[in-house]
């Protein structure tokens, strides 16, 4: 087990995130960042099969079933075939935006959102994550709008669209925004949060020419996944191992007055884990070292892969038995009084020992390495959110953080170490957005620290 803390340091936020109830605005003007489409290389960040299949509902309050009326992407003629290169929207498109996107709700409080360009960062321990504002200047499809066609309906026939987008440097992300910030003005703000703004705010003031806006990281964190939860109905889903297909994932829509309280563990490069009670009560109840950034420094010293994304490939190809001690391994087989099954992992890498051998002995396969690592942290991450789920008697965990990165491996093991531990009890749930929840708490918070 890594080191884990337990801090209970009672976070005092400042103001209330935006109100998300409130009624339509008519006739906005709108100006928005302008884009190239050349910019863009990144990798999907969706899961293909949640953007582009007719998943299953289940009412995360109720557990009632309703059938996906709609796609969860636009219907722009790709919608059915994921993107394998998504590329940014244009600042003004006709066209539904390929990457994943959130369509602002239409309400007093996003107002002024929508008459500048807004932009915010979460510059982590290991990814800066962006969040900014573009605008569809003809109507999306309705299927498209997952059955909230009046809420999003603006008169003009326009929507505001929040992109997501992320960086694994810092001199790319101030290219990415000197290219596509066209219309920003000295004075304009930057909406930051995450240990990088305060380590790096010197050089984006400096390098953008703007001031910079600085939120709490926790606060962006649960000002994210509230407004994600609250307005995006299909943010939230489960994962199911064993069903098949699209089964795999049920959507996990919540009224907006259901939705607290909860637990979120965050894994990033470490693990913050929070009790919320509301969207302005919440505490920092623990935290672990052993995150993302565990699996990603080790997993780069014990196998050649040459980045995070290879590093996941191999582990969905490995059998993590090969280096694992598994109880049968010491047992012979089940340990039956303590209902320990034969295939339960004892030791992990425990097979790795090689004190006392040749060193000619057959070295393992860094696929079955990656694996063990990923089935290590990812075992330890789950039962360490149990115990904090049952410590407050919470009954749902939402998983956030671009470590999940909807990894079946990652996922499985979560859900079984919530469902085993809590017997069914507590639920594990993902987010659709899952990294980006401290950026959008960023974009959304009106009441940052400025910094000039
Ligand atoms: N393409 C990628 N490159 C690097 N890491 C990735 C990538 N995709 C997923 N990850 C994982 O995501 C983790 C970083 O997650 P995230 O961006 O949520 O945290 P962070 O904000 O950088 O860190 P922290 O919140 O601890 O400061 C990495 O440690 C790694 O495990
Ligand atoms: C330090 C932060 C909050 C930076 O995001 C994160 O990496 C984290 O929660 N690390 C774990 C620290 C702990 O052991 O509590």
């Amino acid at each position: 087990m890594g080191h884990t803390s337990t801090s209970s340091r009672r976070i005092s936020p400042r103001g209330s995130p935006p109100n998300l109830r409130r009624p339509l605005i008519k006739n906005r003007k709108i100006s928005v960042l302008k884009e190239k489409r050349a910019v863009a290389t990144e990798e999907p960040v969706m899961d293909d099969l949640l953007l582009s299949s007719k998943l299953k509902r289940v009412d995360s309050a109720t557990g009632s079933v309703s059938p996906r009326t709609a796609s969860a992407l636009p219907a722009d003629g790709t919608s059915t075939a994921p993107p394998t290169v998504p590329v940014p929207p244009p600042a003004t498109t006709k066209k539904a935006p390929k990457t994943p996107y959130v369509i602002l709700p239409a309400c007093d409080a996003f107002n002024k959102f929508t008459k500048t360009s807004r932009v915010a960062v979460d510059i982590g321990g290991t990814l800066i994550k962006v969040v900014y504002s573009s605008v569809m200047d003809e109507e999306l499809p309705e299927e498209s709008l997952n059955g909230h066609t009046q809420k999003y309906a603006y008169e003009d026939g326009k929507r505001v669209l929040v992109n997501f987008k992320k960086f694994t440097d810092l001199d790319r992300f101030i290219n990415f925004l000197r290219e596509v910030w066209t219309d920003r003005q000295p004075g304009d703000v930057i909406h930051c949060t995450g240990g990088g703004s305060y380590k790096y705010s010197e050089i984006i003031m400096k390098e953008l020419g703007v001031r910079l806006q600085r939120t709490d990281e926790m606060r962006s964190l649960i000002f994210g996944v509230n407004f994600l939860l609250s307005t995006n109905v299909d943010e939230s889903f489960t994962y199911h191992h064993d069903a098949i297909g699209r089964n795999k994932f049920q959507y996990r829509p919540i009224a907006a007055d259901l939705i607290y309280p909860f637990l979120l563990v965050n894994i990033g490069t470490g693990i913050s884990i929070l009790k919320v009670d509301s969207p302005t009560s919440y505490e920092r109840v623990g935290g672990s070292s052993m995150g993302g950034g565990t699996f990603m420094g080790l997993g780069s010293l014990l196998t050649p892969a040459q980045n995070f994304d290879e590093l996941l490939d191999m582990a969905n190809r490995g059998d993590h038995r090969n280096v694992d001690k598994l109880v049968c391994d010491i047992y012979g087989g089940a340990y039956d009084e303590l209902n320990l099954k034969a295939d339960l992992i004892a030791g992990s890498m425990a097979k790795c020992n090689r004190f006392g051998e040749t060193p000619q002995k057959q070295p393992h396969k860094p696929e079955d390495i990656a694996k063990s690592l990923l089935l290590m942290v990812s075992n330890n991450i789950g039962q360490m959110a149990y115990l904090y789920g049952t410590r407050y008697n919470l009954k749902r965990i939402y998983f956030g953080g671009y470590f999940i990165r909807q990894d079946p491996i990652t996922m499985r093991t979560l859900s079984f170490a919530i469902n085993y531990w809590s017997r069914g009890e507590i639920e594990a749930l993902y987010l659709k957005h899952e990294g980006y929840l401290g950026a959008m708490g960023s974009f959304l918070d009106e009441d940052g620290k400025m910094d000039e």
